[in-house]
């Protein structure tokens, strides 16, 4: 025997020929050995970072080390440098045959390796390029934002209180980018989701401007006209004195001891500057009983002067068919005029289930105005106002303080495999933002599903499965409950990784921390398809060397809570998930021995 060859392809592994010597070797121990990592890693390379991966690789053993340095050497030294520049490593000389087989092993270890290096390089690499437009991204807001509001002083200056408050509050927009990229900032996190500038970086109150909630994230080409908002303030705990004391730092460092004392355990209050007096109302289609009670709203409403009051374009219809007095409710008839909408909504009202919280946060591509979900559905686990008591509660909100929980968002971006250039960063690519969670399953593929992770550019896993759920910690309680995940507070800071059947004993869900980016792809050569789901919505169909990235959002949904953050919550996991429900044992009958 003078060599054998084995080549890879499509993570397969086979037997090539050498110069007619060829030895298929397809024993059980040779399969073993061949690390479970490599099968299916990503084979797609983007051309600017050379990284392109080869379609076949070669790994020879031979009794004779000139012939491989001459001879076929010539090959795999090429696909070596393509590969990495410390090459393949998998060209392994051996005179004693008996050792084969472990050598052959380590050669396929090495080339593992390096395919790893290769594919976490790319991972970085493509994260660092979505970071980056983000942040460009971020910035033509912040520009646009700032534009608008010099374009505002300059033509009405008569409107000068309105546009002092906003320029003095806008110190204080919400904003979670600096936390997010940057996890050894502790000091920016310590209010868990806010991130507020230097300036009022102690001062304990969050202040957003009208245009705070102007939906800058769909079009700067609106009208620059002043909005007609009410302000407001979100405060940091003002009503308890306990925590009166505490700074916010995450961790001090007095008399150098570390310690943590306060963590992300804020109640934020919002609290009116000027009374609201616009609404969005949003309706569950097809429920007799929700029509009934919105109109009685609308009525309601405009008694405790609200003078604008928006609905969908099909409630308007349907109000308008049972009393045409209700031609003064506003609507939008376009996707531009929903934009417009949004920059002068105080506040959102639903009536439905879940699904119409859903469905109204879907609306809101940016930032969103309060919102106050009303109980119509069968669970309710997110709308916790009962619809008989809406006068109350809307007064009580309406003169504020209320509570607010920021239900964080996911930012999901789907880049597609330019299948003609044979990479994926030059493709169109879609962005959605979804409340509860991004799924992405193995639609009617009775394969499994193969999703390559990563997280910060590290490789996580490959799921192999029937998918792959990556959730917020409002979604915890939805699908990723049903695939075992964790329930988690709403307010604790991270991102849900739960796998949807996996094949493997081992595979538990993970909980990462909120300023993580992860990259769900599937490789070029996987065998099923993919769906991705947003909000349990909008599926879209993946194809391999498509690439799904993932990341918190900073646009969160602030919910109005009906008595404050964890109460709402603990009560729902209690009285609509029935948890740890139990009856409870008797108690033991005899006397104690003290009686
Ligand atoms: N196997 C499952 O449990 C499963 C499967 C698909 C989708 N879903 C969930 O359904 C959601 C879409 O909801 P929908 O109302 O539009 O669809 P839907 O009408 O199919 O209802 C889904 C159910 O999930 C509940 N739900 C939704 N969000 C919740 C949350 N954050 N916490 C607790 N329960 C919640 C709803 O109240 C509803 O009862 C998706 O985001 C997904 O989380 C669950
Ligand atoms: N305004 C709307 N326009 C279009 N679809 C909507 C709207 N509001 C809700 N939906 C959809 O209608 C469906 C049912 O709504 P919802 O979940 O609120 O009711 P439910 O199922 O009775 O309540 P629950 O979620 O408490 O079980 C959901 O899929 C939701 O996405």
């Amino acid at each position: 025997m003078t060599g054998m060859f084995y080549q890879l392809t499509k993570g397969e592994l086979g037997a090539g020929r050498d110069q007619g010597a060829c030895v298929a070797w397809r024993t059980p121990v040779a399969r073993e050995s061949f690390p479970r990592d490599l099968v299916g890693l990503p084979r797609h390379f983007t051309r600017r970072h050379s990284l392109k991966l080869p379609r076949k690789i070669l790994i020879g053993l031979t009794s004779s080390p000139n012939r491989l340095e001459h001879g076929k050497i010539e090959n795999l030294a090429i696909r070596s440098q393509r590969l990495d520049s410390d090459g393949v490593g998998a060209m392994i000389t051996n005179r004693d045959e008996k050792n084969h087989l472990s050598e052959f092993s380590d050669a396929l270890q090495t080339v593992a390796k390096a395919l790893e290096d290769v594919a976490v390089k790319k991972a970085l690499a493509q994260d660092e390029a979505a970071q980056w437009k983000h942040k460009y991204e971020l910035e033509l807001l912040r520009n646009s934002q700032l534009e608008r509001s010099i374009a505002s002083r300059a033509l009405d200056s008569s409107r000068q209180d309105n546009l002092s408050v906003t320029s003095v509050i806008s110190e204080g927009d919400i904003d979670a980018t600096e936390f997010r990229s940057s996890p050894q900032n502790t000091q920016t996190r310590s209010n868990g989701y806010l991130q507020y500038k230097e300036t009022i970086q102690n001062s304990k109150v969050l202040s957003y401007s009208p245009d705070l909630f102007n939906n800058l994230y769909l079009d700067t080409q609106l009208d620059s006209k002043i909005s007609e908002k009410a302000s407001f303030t979100l405060t940091l705990d003002p009503v308890d004195e306990r925590r009166k004391e505490q700074n916010h730092d995450l961790v001090s460092f007095d008399d150098g001891d570390i310690n943590a004392e306060v963590r992300s355990n804020k109640q934020i209050a919002l609290v009116w500057n000027s009374s609201p007096a616009s609404v969005f109302i949003l309706l569950k289609p097809n429920a007799a009983a929700v029509q009934q009670l919105c109109e009685e709203m609308v009525w309601w409403l405009r008694e405790q002067n609200v003078t604008k009051i928006y609905v969908e374009p099909r409630v308007k219809a349907e109000l308008m068919e049972e009393n045409a007095d209700f031609e003064f409710i506003q609507t939008c008839e376009t996707e531009k005029q929903l934009v417009t909408i949004n920059k002068s909504v105080d506040l959102v009202i639903t009536l439905g289930g879940d699904g119409t919280m859903l469905w109204a946060a879907s609306l809101f591509k940016g930032p969103m105005p309060p919102l106050v979900a009303f109980s119509m559905g069968s669970l309710g686990f997110m709308t916790k106002f009962q619809s008989s008591m809406y006068r109350e509660s809307l007064q009580a909100i309406m003169k504020g303080p209320a509570y607010i929980t920021l239900r964080h968002r996911l930012h999901c971006q789907i880049i597609r495999h330019d299948r003609e250039t044979d990479d994926n960063t030059s493709s169109e690519s879609a962005e959605y933002l979804v409340l509860n969670e991004v799924s992405i399953d193995r639609g009617m593929s009775s394969a499994l599903s193969n999703l390559e992770c990563f997280c910060d550019g590290h490789f996580v896993t490959i799921v192999q499965g029937d998918g792959l759920i990556i959730s917020s910690p409002s979604g915890s309680t939805a699908y990723s409950l049903a695939a075992g995940g964790s329930v988690v507070h709403p307010q604790v800071p991270g991102i849900l990784f739960t796998p949807i059947c996996p094949h493997s004993l081992s595979f538990r869900p993970l909980i990462l921390p909120d300023y993580v980016t992860l990259r769900v792809q599937l490789p070029l050569n996987c065998r099923g398809q993919a769906w991705a789901s947003f909000d349990g919505k909008g599926r879209q169909q993946l194809w391999g060397g498509d690439a799904l990235i993932v990341r918190m959002s900073e646009w969160p949904v602030p919910a109005v809570c009906e008595k404050e953050s964890s109460g709402d919550f603990l009560r729902s996991v209690r009285e609509s998930l029935h948890w740890n429900r139990r009856n409870i044992q008797l108690a033991d009958e005899r006397p104690s021995p003290s009686h």
